[in-house]
């Protein structure tokens, strides 16, 4: 036995874990819930995601979707479950943690950033990290080092611009994109973090088809380079042709997981999620 190797005699009870994570195990979310007021977004809901694969998440208008990810990425505090990032508890931690952790979610473009290039707002999320100190813009040896890294991160942005084509539009306002741009640059900016996870809400929601295409090569690219993607998508037919695992929730708890063939074939979510239409 290594140094490193604990028998697991040594390990209290509650330590042991009968089935223990599978390496390829990404994201695990274990009876997860939350609570507003009277209602119960999230009911209990456990699934897993693996590592590298693209994972569709699925359910009816109010199942609980995006309450699930405001839970993974820290936006709420569950009232119960928890959330494991890469093996590592990260139950209830703050949005910008999630992040430094390399699990980054897509958002909106705010309507303060419209005003903004598409550089500008590329340059953004990383720049938080640099020139922030006062010392570091005083110090000569510091500002030689501010400068450094704001020109790396200048290199990043191109090849962020360069990878989802929109070099073209570097210099334009985001509020002056249309609706499949701005998806675009939504994934940009979440890239533009170096994450390793990406949760990605309705990206081709109000994307014309070119670019739903475009969109779609761009994310099947970043997974062939080991991103491991979890996707809400109310279009069926792109969630099953594109994911290899379906999870299907219903009423804030998992109704059924697997791969696509199996998800269409199964009878409860022909029942409960798809009315009997497939
Ligand atoms: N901040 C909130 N305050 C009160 N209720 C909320 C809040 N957020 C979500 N809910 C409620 O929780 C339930 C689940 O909502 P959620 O948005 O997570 O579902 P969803 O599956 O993402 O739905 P949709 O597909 O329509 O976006 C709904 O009944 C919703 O009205």
């Amino acid at each position: 036995m290594s140094d490193t190797e604990i028998e697991s005699s040594e390990l209290p009870d509650d330590a042991v874990d009968p089935e223990p994570q599978r390496n390829d195990v990404e994201l695990s979310v274990d009876g997860l819930v939350k609570r507003f007021g009277g209602i119960t977004a999230v009911d209990g809901a456990s699934f897993e995601v693996e590592s590298g694969a693209m994972t569709g998440l699925i359910g009816p208008n109010g199942a609980g979707k995006s309450t699930t990810f405001h839970c993974i990425t820290g936006i709420h505090r569950p009232d119960a479950g928890t959330v494991r990032f890469q093996g590592r508890d990260i139950t209830g931690i703050r949005p910008y943690e999630c992040a430094d952790y390399g699990l980054v979610r897509t958002f909106q473009i705010a309507r303060e950033m419209a005003n903004m290039t598409v550089l500008e707002n590329l340059m953004l999320p990383a720049q938080n990290q640099l020139g922030e100190q006062l010392w570091r813009s005083v110090l000569p040896f510091a500002r030689q080092e501010v400068e450094r890294e704001e020109r790396e991160l200048l290199e990043r942005v191109w090849e962020v611009l360069e990878f989802f084509e929109i070099e073209h539009i570097a210099e334009e306002k985001a509020g002056n994109l249309s609706g499949g741009q701005r998806k675009l640059l939504e994934m940009a900016r979440a890239l533009m973090i170096e994450p390793e996870m990406l949760l990605l809400d309705e990206p081709f929601a109000g994307v014309n088809p070119t670019l739903e295409h475009k969109l779609l090569d761009h994310i099947h690219e970043l997974r062939e380079e080991g991103y491991t993607f979890l996707i809400v998508e109310h279009d069926m037919d792109l969630i099953m042709e594109n994911c290899e695992r379906v999870i299907v929730m219903h009423q804030g708890s998992v109704l059924a997981e697997g791969a696509p063939e199996t998800i269409t074939s199964n009878e409860q979510v022909i029942e409960a999620y798809l009315g009997g239409e497939v």
